[in-house]
């Protein structure tokens, strides 16, 4: 393993006004490594996850993140380009609803080929090549390449999400929901396919579900939310299988009721 974490968070804290969204979160992501955020609705999940990837800037805390030619560095302190280069090819963001992360009004091939251009590739017919590729890495029909994603179901929506974000080999994947919104055998191919690409790229990951079947499966750790607050924290296995905390074992013990 590296030396050194992918991404350091210290002590974050993120308020909307008198409300708590998240309270004094801190933990290291380590490269190849996935970490799954669980807890019920409202427990803040997604505002941390919005904070850690700047689409939020938090209240107090620190998120630092491993640059290329920096080492740690705070992103928050980074400059506005800096920050924008390193969402467009380190990190990748897959949002619950593919629209927010698609450009509905371009072809499914320009979707994933855009993200070639922002790393700097010019070769209109290499573009269209990886592109085709990526479409079908993620089981959609390279001959459906020029079509608009208006046209696409929902699982392929999702699908070209995650190649429009992974052609570019991020380094870090912020996920939110994945497999939400979807018909259960959907989700299923979904989270096989996600499963299969986080191995074979050595991704590292973060990755909010409620669903803690999508957790079992995707992440090697866990951290279990409640009320803004990480009330327990720990290998994926261990915190569903033998949970420490009360609210743990309540949300583990509500997934198992008939
Ligand atoms: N824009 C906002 N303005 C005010 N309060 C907010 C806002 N967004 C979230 N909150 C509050 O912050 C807390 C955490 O919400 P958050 O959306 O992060 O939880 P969550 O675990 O992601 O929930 P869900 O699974 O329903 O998306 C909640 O009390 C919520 O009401």
């Amino acid at each position: 393993m590296s030396q050194a974490p992918l991404l350091r968070v210290s002590n974050l804290t993120h308020m909307y006004g008198n409300r708590v969204g998240c309270r004094d979160v801190s933990f290291e992501l380590w490269p190849g490594e996935v970490i799954g955020i669980v807890g019920e609705s409202g427990s803040g999940k997604s505002t941390l996850l919005s904070c850690l990837s700047t689409r939020q800037q938090p209240s107090a805390g620190l998120v630092e993140y491993d640059t290329a030619d920096q080492g740690l560095t705070d992103v928050y302190a980074l400059s506005e380009p800096r920050r924008r280069m390193l969402m467009r090819t380190d990190w990748g963001i897959v949002h619950q609803n593919p629209r927010d992360g698609l450009r509905m009004g371009v072809s499914a091939g320009a979707n994933v080929g855009e993200r070639l251009m922002a790393v700097g590739a010019r070769h209109y017919g290499r573009i269209r090549e990886q592109a085709g590729q990526w479409l079908d890495k993620v089981e959609i029909d390279p001959t459906r390449m020029d079509d608009q994603p208006a046209t696409f179901s929902g699982g392929m929506l999702q699908r070209l999400q995650i190649a429009r974000n992974l052609v570019t080999h991020p380094r870090l994947v912020f996920m939110d929901e994945p497999t939400g919104g979807l018909d259960v055998s959907v989700q299923a191919r979904l989270l096989d396919l996600l499963r299969r690409l986080v191995t074979d790229l050595g991704l590292s990951a973060i990755v909010v579900t409620h669903d803690l079947a999508v957790a079992r499966l995707l992440a090697h750790r866990l951290m279990v939310m409640r009320q803004g607050e990480v009330v327990e924290h720990g290998l994926t296995d261990q915190v569903l299988d033998d949970p420490h905390h009360p609210y743990t074992q309540l949300l583990v013990s509500s997934v198992l009721q008939p």
